[in-house]
């Protein structure tokens, strides 16, 4: 039978990377997981088994952590730029793509003091870091990963179609709790990530608490307004949101009332609002 190989891809993922430095009895701390996929002449390893061209992903682990012992792994776009560069300068590779994905720790807070070698961890909040790099140039995504936000009022769902299908309740008071997805390219080489990073945060965090919904699709507008707002650097960010609905308790058959106090959340299904946002018209 004659078939094409039509793409491949390969390299090595979930590197997980802990480094530490050492500044007298202060440590810092980061905590990455890496991708790294290779694209380029590798079609004869999968037509023919020839692996002559195939750089193992072993040595692609390998190189992660001998090129985090010689250069800083923060911040994660400049690390990521670093490896993918490094991989694209090996035989045969037409595309090196690198994805770093950072755990936020936060420094525990000891007896009213920052404490030296002592961190805390959100969650599964994360730092996020694409990169791609091409013998035309490096194209960097930066963003948030799964940044879990609620708020118990400040949001509504009504004025929506209605059909022979549809039993929703409209509401003008429901919780509204999501886990946010953000990326969001610059328009060059953002010189401050660290710092566009936070302030995307911080917009993000309180744009949801502050703003009233009128609905998911109404908020991600707001949260990518404020992030453009918020952020020179960025040129054009994108947001995925599931809903986690909390469903409100139907208390009637015990002969109560629900004062919009008792709530079941409900992981699945959920809905999925996505949109993207950039500068101008
Ligand atoms: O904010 C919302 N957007 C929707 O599109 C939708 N659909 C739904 O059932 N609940 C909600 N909530």
């Amino acid at each position: 039978m004659s078939i094409s190989l039509v793409r491949n891809a390969y390299g090595k993922s979930r590197v997980r990377l802990v480094k530490v430095r050492r500044a007298g009895a202060r440590h810092e701390l980061t905590d990455v997981q890496v991708d790294v996929q290779l694209e380029g002449e590798f079609d004869d390893a999968y037509t023919k088994g020839d692996n002559s061209k195939v750089l193992p992903t072993d040595t692609m682990k390998n190189t992660v952590y001998a090129l985090a012992k010689g250069h800083p792994v923060e911040p994660i776009e400049d690390f990521g730029v670093l490896l993918a560069e490094h991989f694209l300068g090996k035989p045969h590779t037409r595309r090196a793509r690198v994805a770093i994905a950072e755990n936020v720790w936060s420094r525990v807070d000891a007896g009213g003091a920052p404490h030296p070698h002592a961190f805390l961890r959100a969650a599964g909040e994360r730092r996020t870091a694409e990169i791609s790099a091409a013998p035309g140039g490096v194209e960097i995504t930066s963003g948030i990963a799964d940044l879990l936000v609620l708020k118990t009022t400040g949001s509504a769902f009504s004025g929506f179609p209605r059909d022979e299908h549809t039993t929703l309740k409209e509401t003008g008071d429901r919780i509204l709790s999501t886990l946010m997805v953000a990326r969001w390219r610059a328009a060059g080489r953002d010189p401050a990530p660290t710092a566009t990073w936070e302030r995307a945060r911080r917009a993000l965090i309180e744009t949801f608490a502050e703003r009233h919904s009128l609905s998911v699709q109404h908020t991600i507008h707001d949260l990518g307004e404020a992030v453009l707002a918020a952020c020179p650097a960025i040129d054009e960010v994108s947001l995925s949101l599931p809903n986690k609905h909390c469903l409100l308790v139907d208390l009637a058959p015990f002969g109560l009332t629900n004062d919009n106090e008792i709530f079941v959340p409900v992981d699945e299904p959920h809905g999925l609002i996505e949109a993207t946002m950039k500068r101008g018209s």
